[in-house]
C-alpha cells in the first residue's frame, strides 16, 4: 500500500479561481495517485523525495515532541528524553512496504545505508495468502491470539527440550521460523490462521530488528529509532523488534519507537514548504486526539501499557503563506 502522505493548505485557504492548486506529497502514493488527484480534485501533487521527508519528519519530531521516543520491553513503555545537542548520529528504520535503514547525521544530512525487502508488505502479502484474511487489521488481530511455537521450530525442538547453553541459545529461541511445517505432515489448512499470523509477525519483526542492529553496529550508532506504518503502536511487533535488538546487541542497545511513527513522510513533506520559501512554519501541540489514537483505541493490546492513552496528542502545524 503505497502511502500518500499529503498535507494540504489549499483546502483550508482555497486557491484563487483559475490558479493551479499544488500541494506537497511524498512516497509512492505521490506517483500512484497523481492523476487521480488531478482528475477528481484538480490538485497537482508536488513530489518531494521520500527519504528527505522521512528524515525531516523524524528530526522534527525528536526535537519538538517531548514524549516522542520510547522504549518498549515486556509490555512496558518508557519515554526517552532526547538531548537536542546529542541527537546525531542515529539510525532511522522506516518500515513501510519495504524497510529503509537511514543513518542520520544532522538536519538534511543522511545516508540510506541499508534496507530489506522483507517488511510490512511481506507480512501483509504473505499473511493474506496464508490466512485468507481480508484486511491488515484482521491479520494483526489474529496474531494476538496465535502461538508461533506450533509452527516455528525452536532450539528445544531440535535439542530434546534442552537449551543449547554453549552457544547461548535457550530452548525457547526460534531456531527456524516455520520450521515445524516441514516435518509435521500437515497441510496449510491444518494450521490455525492465528498461529500462522503470529509466526509471520515474529519472523519479520525479528529479522528487521536483527538487520537494523547489525547496521547500527557497522556505523557505531548508539540509537536506533523504528518508525513506519507497519508498527502502528502494536505491542507484539514492538516487543519482537526490541527483543531482537536486545538479543543481538547482548543488551548493549535498545530499540526506540516513535509515537507518530506512521507520519514522518507526511510531516517532512509539509515541512518542505518552509524549504521552498514559505516562512513562518508554526508548530504547536494540540490536545486533540491524533489519528494514532483512533486505531489504538478500543483494542486492549494497542492501549499504551501504562495507561497513557491521553499522551498521544496530535501535532498541529500551520504555515503562513507569505
Ligand atoms: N490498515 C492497513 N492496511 C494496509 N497495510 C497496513 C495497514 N496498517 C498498517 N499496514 C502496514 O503498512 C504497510 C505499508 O506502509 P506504508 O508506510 O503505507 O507503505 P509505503 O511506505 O510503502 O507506502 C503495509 O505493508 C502493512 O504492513
Ligand atoms: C523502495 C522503498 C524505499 C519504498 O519505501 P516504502 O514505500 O516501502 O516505504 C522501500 O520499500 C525499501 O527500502 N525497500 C527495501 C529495498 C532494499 O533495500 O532491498
Amino acid at each position: 500500500m503505497p502511502s500518500t502522505p499529503i498535507i494540504s493548505d489549499c483546502q483550508k485557504h482555497g486557491a484563487p479561481a483559475g490558479e493551479k492548486c499544488t500541494i506537497k506529497a511524498t512516497g509512492g502514493g505521490a506517483y500512484k495517485y497523481a492523476d487521480l488527484f488531478k482528475e477528481k480534485l484538480g490538485i497537482c501533487l508536488d513530489k518531494e523525495d521520500e527519504m528527505d521527508c522521512l528524515v525531516a519528519g523524524s528530526n522534527f519530531l525528536l526535537k519538538a515532541v517531548h514524549t516522542e521516543a520510547f522504549t518498549y520491553m515486556d509490555g512496558q513503555k518508557e519515554f526517552v528524553q532526547i538531548d537536542h545537542d546529542d541527537l546525531y548520529p542515529y539510525m532511522l528504520v522506516n518500515i513501510g512496504s519495504g524497510v529503509s535503514m537511514i543513518k542520520v547525521d544532522g538536519p538534511g544530512k543522511f545516508e540510506r545505508v541499508s534496507g530489506t525487502n522483507v517488511g510490512g508488505g511481506t507480512f501483509w502479502g504473505l499473511g493474506r495468502l496464508l490466512t485468507k484474511c481480508k484486511s491488515f487489521d484482521e491479520l494483526l488481530e489474529l496474531s494476538h491470539r496465535g502461538n508461533n511455537r506450533v509452527i516455528d521450530m525452536l532450539v528445544g525442538d531440535i535439542y530434546g527440550g534442552m537449551d543449547y547453553t554453549k552457544i547461548g541459545l535457550s530452548s525457547t529461541t526460534i531456531a527456524s521460523s516455520f520450521g515445524k511445517a516441514i516435518s509435521d505432515n500437515k497441510e496449510l489448512e491444518d494450521y490455525k490462521p492465528e498461529d500462522i499470523s503470529r509466526s509471520l509477525l515474529r519472523m519479520i519483526s525479528n529479522n528487521i530488528g536483527q538487520i537494523s542492529y547489525l547496521n547500527a553496529l557497522r556505523f557505531g550508532l548508539k540509537r536506533i529509532f523504528f518508525a513506519g506504518f507497519f508498527i502502528r503502536g502494536h505491542a507484539y511487533t514492538m516487543d519482537t523488534i526490541a527483543v531482537a535488538v536486545h538479543f543481538w546487541s547482548k543488551g548493549e542497545a535498545k530499540a526506540m519507537f516513535l509515537k507518530h511513527e506512521g507520519f514522518l513522510g507526511a510531516l517532512g513533506s509539509f515541512m518542505s514548504y518552509e524549504k521552498h520559501g514559505f516562512l513562518n512554519l508554526k508548530v504547536h501541540q494540540l490536545v486533540q486526539q491524533s489519528p494514532v489514537d483512533a486505531y489504538h483505541g478500543g483494542d486492549k493490546i494497542h492501549d499504551p501499557p501504562n495507561g497513557e492513552l491521553n499522551e498521544n496528542r496530535s501535532i498541529d502545524c500551520s504555515i503562513c503563506l507569505s
